[in-house]
């Protein structure tokens, strides 16, 4: 049986066929900023997406992907705590089945209804694929969505929902440029951490934007109406597709801003 988020393999049994899940530098944690470092050396992120590059959406089962063309450097993220550039590979969520839990990362224990990755790979690297497997060779951009004003960017990846409801399903998807769904201020904490979804690699460097940005309830419910099933097998909603926060062991988490 492959990983999921139910009760017979989620998270919890994830250890079981991935050891690394009880590693030393495991993702998402819980930020606590009283006890994060600003960091005067910290650079300012450096996102320059090109949405030519946008290519398609998948249900891949545990979430949807929107995939990114990375056979060069049109939609890259430089400086931040980064050196080198870093090629955006992809961006998914992770959500719950209602707006009081559903991102990965926490805020003093707050939890968000959804949040946002926008994965990159290391172009020292030959391939994600390489990159993945290096402890400097990913980095994920995280942002929080709150409930608020309906998000006019983000319905344009919601519109594309109807024809990949199953798992599987993936569909072309051009012109999207991702950089609409940050927030106006990029204050950012940053940490080691992994993959937050098996095989749980501890290859990224974590910038989780301070500031959330807006989704609407109806847009939520729409997230909701995913399936973790492929067509012809039993109905299952894709919802609470993300991990609890994980034992930090004595990293530091260092803040861009004061
Ligand atoms: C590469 C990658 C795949 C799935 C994920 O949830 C994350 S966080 C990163
Ligand atoms: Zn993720």
């Amino acid at each position: 049986m492959s990983w999921g988020y139910a009760a017979n393999n989620g998270p919890d049994k994830w250890a079981d066929n991935f050891p690394i899940a009880n590693g030393p530098r495991q993702s998402p944690i819980d930020i606590v900023p009283g006890e994060a470092s600003y960091d005067a050396g910290l650079k300012a992120l450096n996102l320059k997406y090109d949405p030519s590059t946008c290519l398609d959406i998948l249900n891949n089962g545990h979430s949807f992907q929107v995939t990114f063309v990375d056979d060069n450097d049109s939609s890259t993220l430089t400086d931040g705590p980064i050196s080198g550039i870093y090629r955006l590979k992809q961006f998914h969520f992770h959500w719950g089945a209602s707006d009081d839990k559903g991102s990965e990362h926490t805020v003093a224990g707050t939890k968000y209804p959804a949040e946002l990755h926008l994965v990159h790979w290391n172009t020292k690297y030959a391939s994600f694929g390489e990159a993945a497997s290096q402890p400097d060779g990913l980095a994920v951009v995280g942002v929080f969505l709150q409930i608020g004003a309906e998000n006019a960017n983000l319905q344009k990846v919601l519109d594309a929902f109807d024809v990949i409801k199953a798992k599987g399903k993936q569909t072309s998807f051009a012109d999207f440029d991702p950089a609409t769904l940050l927030p106006g201020c990029l204050d950012y904490w940053t940490y080691d951490g992994s993959l937050t979804t098996p095989p749980l690699l501890e290859s990224v460097t974590w910038i989780v934007c301070k500031e959330p940005v807006s989704v609407s309830a109806e847009q939520m419910a729409k997230f909701r109406s995913l399936l973790f099933s492929a067509e012809g097998e039993a109905e299952c909603c894709m919802v609470d597709n993300y991990r609890p926060p994980q034992p930090l062991k004595g990293r530091a988490v260092r803040a861009s801003f004061k």
